[in-house]
């Protein structure tokens, strides 16, 4: 006899609803806080089969899933052990019993690291309207997504780019970091990339940053920057915070904005770090910093996600993706971009 818990029906069962096919949704589970660097035994894969929907309800079937950089700080606030793994996939609407989704429509869910889910349709975000079929849906978690809004929105209005300044990003060759630099030769400024290895490098200077290192490889950081641009930076958008931050703030021009995005580089620490602090530099060069999330600017993301496309569309903006074939392989995918596996955004299919 199968035991019913809330809507789940837990596996393995044999019942079948009546006209109704059960469907199995699998999740990836978080079964221990992480402690450092995530690692394969933290998560654990679970079956469940999914009672059929109700009036107002959708099922809907994952096809790409996004890993981000925001899942391992992210995951210590607003999960408990067990919970299924945060995050948002686009996913098909196979069976709809709310008018507002169409059966074989495409939507962002934020239902996380799992197959298939029910949604009563509240936290679901249709694709972009009339989405050309030649763009990969899998961009909507990318570059026409939270990570391109990142990029649009950090840049114009916390940095305030403006035409022939010069821009620094770390994390370069990444989800966001790509599309900031793009942006930022859009707008027409001279660009500064840092990334972890030569063919990001490589990658970025052929999609038109004007200056790149490799920041594992330099002797040091502060030559690096200064080679790169003599004359300092107005704008710096920061995704990587530690060591970096502290070298480029100094290298801030008088009146600079600093951008400060993410932090990977202290997301796996266990102690919090000393810094230099940012005083000097924030007094002296009287600079502005000042941190954000791309929320901030939910009541404009469809402005955001329209020019973005447009940019695509038009060939001005460049994506790429990292993509990991099949559900089973999410850990080792989120492990992997924490690491830098990824050039552009990294993704996974379902199937
Ligand atoms: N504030 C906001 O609203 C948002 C913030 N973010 C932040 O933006 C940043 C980039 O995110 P996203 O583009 O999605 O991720 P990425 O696609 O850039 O992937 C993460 C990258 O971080 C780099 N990295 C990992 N460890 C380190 C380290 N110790 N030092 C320097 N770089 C490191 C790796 O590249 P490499 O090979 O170069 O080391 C890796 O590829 C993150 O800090 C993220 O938290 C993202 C979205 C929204
Ligand atoms: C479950 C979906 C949550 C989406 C949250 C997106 C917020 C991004 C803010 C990122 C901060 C640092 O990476």
């Amino acid at each position: 006899m199968a035991k019913v818990k809330g809507r789940l029906i837990e596996v393995p069962f044999t019942v079948i609803f009546h006209h109704h096919r059960m469907i199995l949704s699998r999740s990836w589970t978080l079964v221990k806080h992480f402690e450092g660097a995530p690692k394969p035994s933290d998560f654990k894969l679970k079956e469940v089969g999914l009672s059929p929907i109700k009036n107002g309800e959708v099922m809907l079937e994952a096809e790409y899933f996004s890993v981000d950089p925001y899942m391992r700080p992210y995951s210590k606030h607003m999960m408990k052990e067990g919970d299924v793994m945060i995050g948002t996939q686009v996913a098909r609407v196979l069976e709809s019993k709310n008018s507002e989704f169409q059966v074989g429509s495409f939507v962002l869910s934020n239902a996380g690291w799992t197959t298939h889910s029910i949604s009563n349709g509240k936290e679901l975000t249709p694709l972009l309207a009339n989405w050309p079929a030649h763009i990969p849906r899998s961009l909507a978690l990318g570059t026409i997504g939270m990570p391109g809004l990142t990029s649009y929105f950090g840049l114009h209005e916390i940095c305030c780019a403006k035409k022939d300044e010069i821009v620094l990003v770390n994390g370069a060759a990444g989800a966001v970091g790509t599309i900031v630099g793009q942006i930022a030769k859009i707008i027409g400024c001279k660009v500064v990339g840092s990334a972890g290895s030569d063919d990001k490098v490589q990658y970025l200077k052929e999609i038109g940053f004007d200056e790149v290192f490799n920041y594992k490889t330099v002797s040091s950081l502060e030559e690096a920057l200064k080679k790169a641009s003599p004359e300092g930076y107005d704008c710096f958008f920061e995704n990587v915070g530690g060591e970096f931050a502290d070298v480029a703030l100094l290298q801030m021009r008088k009146y600079g904005r600093i951008a400060v995005c993410g932090a990977i580089s202290l997301y796996n620490d266990t102690v919090p770090r000393k810094g230099p602090y940012v005083h000097y530099p924030l007094i002296f060069q009287e600079l502005r910093m000042e941190g954000f999330t791309v929320q901030r600017w939910l009541n404009r993301y469809n402005e955001g996600l329209e020019k973005l496309m447009q940019w695509v569309v038009e060939g001005k903006l460049k994506y790429d993706e990292h993509i990991t074939k099949g559900f089973d392989n999410m850990p080792s995918a989120f492990i992997g971009m924490l690491k830098g596996d990824n050039i552009g955004k990294a993704i996974i299919t379902a199937k």
